[in-house]
């Protein structure tokens, strides 16, 4: 069987960024004008009054202080509180594609490779602009690369399946190189009024390129020993949007149809499953723990990876053993991992070793253990 390898990674950050101070001070503007528009219903018990929010707790509860997105102004503007981005014509390079372009040239760059090397373009992601034509055949055209594309979600996981799929297209033949993007358009599915997780996301999107050996070049050169994936039902983070939400006008609008958890029970069930994971996937590549050098976690919650850290390598993680980057960009979905790879591995050494892990809603869970060439 050809040996898979990921030969270049790519980045695009959007230009705009949100500080917890900055968004803080937005939600409790919010929150004081709602109060104030509701008093009286507030005082006779039929309207809950709204908490404010803290920067201290938001640090202390997630390690995030900062996240980037595509426009800040609707976001910080308390009277609307969403990002303000006209939509474009139909022969305009939609947003979401556009952000995919910007990370594949650079993915492309590192790896020495042309718009006529890559036969299969995957855009992986938590939730696509739009139902159809899919995304990656967008992409596709914009690049000008020849063969096929396709569209796939598996919430943060999304990157990590996705370069299993790449990995088996490269192994049966099906394509010489694909093009892996992740383009997390957070800000768009995150409910900026709601205390519990107006702080958790951000923007990003990353670019992977896998190939076979025998064609790759370059100094970002990851030999892919194993891959191991696993889902398990959860609803305790989920999004209801959807196609058919017209079919029930009461439910239009309503705070189901964006990002909400039990996130008190996420951290308990993932945990322990992500540890396992790990765990499981290097003794299947035939590998034991102390031989792995980096682990690049889903960035969700700092003490989430602190604690998977511990529950893997039996101690805490030193610094650098497991990167985080979501103190600068949050949470960006399935775009995380694959920052801390992206920012996080030049510095290793020919034969030194890593695992790639995300986990998030579904529960869904990707392991990806790489070499150094
Ligand atoms: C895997 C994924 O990518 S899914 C997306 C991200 N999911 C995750 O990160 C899941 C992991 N979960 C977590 O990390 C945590 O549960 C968090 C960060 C989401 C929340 O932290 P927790 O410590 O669990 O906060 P919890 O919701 O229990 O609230 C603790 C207290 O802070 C208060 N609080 C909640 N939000 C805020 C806020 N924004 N500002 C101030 N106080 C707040 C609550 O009211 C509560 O007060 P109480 O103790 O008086 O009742």
């Amino acid at each position: 069987m050809k040996q898979a390898v990921i030969s270049g990674t790519g980045l695009y950050t959007p230009a705009q960024s949100i500080s917890n101070e900055e968004l803080v001070e937005c939600f409790n503007t919010y929150v004081e004008q709602f109060n104030a528009d509701n008093a009286a219903a507030i005082a006779d018990g039929t309207v809950t009054a709204l908490e404010p929010s803290s920067v201290a707790f938001i640090e202390k509860a997630s390690g995030i202080k900062s996240r980037y997105v595509m426009e800040k102004a609707g976001i910080l503007d308390p009277k609307r509180m969403v990002s303000h981005i006209p939509e474009r014509a139909d022969d305009e390079l939609s947003l979401q594609a556009e952000i995919c372009v910007a990370a594949a040239q650079q993915a492309m760059d590192r790896a020495g490779k042309t718009a006529a090397d890559i036969d299969m373009v995957l855009v992986a992601c938590s939730n696509m602009q739009r139902g159809y034509p899919a995304m990656a055949v967008e992409v596709q055209e914009a690049l000008g690369i020849n063969g096929y594309g396709f569209d796939m979600n598996v919430a943060c996981s999304s990157a990590t399946f996705g370069i299993q799929q790449a990995v088996a297209a490269v192994q049966s033949g099906q394509a010489r190189a694909v093009l892996v993007l992740n383009p997390e358009i957070t800000s768009g599915h995150l409910n900026w009024r709601d205390r519990d997780s107006h702080f958790i996301f951000g923007d990003a999107c990353t670019a992977i390129i896998v190939e076979a050996a025998e064609t790759a070049k370059g100094a970002h050169r990851w030999a892919i020993l194993d891959t191991k994936l696993k889902t398990s039902f959860s609803n305790n983070i989920r999004n209801n949007f959807g196609f058919l939400n017209r079919f029930d006008e009461n439910g239009v609008g309503q705070p189901d149809k964006l990002f909400r958890q039990q996130g008190r029970k996420v951290f308990k069930d993932v945990c322990p499953m992500a540890a396992e994971m790990i765990k499981d996937t290097v003794a299947n590549a035939g590998l034991e723990i102390p031989q792995v050098k980096r682990f690049w976690l889903h960035q969700a919650n700092l003490n989430m990876n602190l604690l998977i850290s511990r529950m893997v390598l039996g101690r805490d993680a030193e610094p650098g053993e497991a990167p985080v980057i979501l103190d600068e960009y949050a949470n960006t979905s399935s775009a995380g991992s694959v920052i801390a790879f992206h920012k996080h591995s030049d510095d290793m050494a020919a034969g030194e070793l890593g695992v790639i892990c995300s986990f998030g809603a579904g529960y869904s869970i990707g392991c990806v253990v790489v070499k150094r060439i």
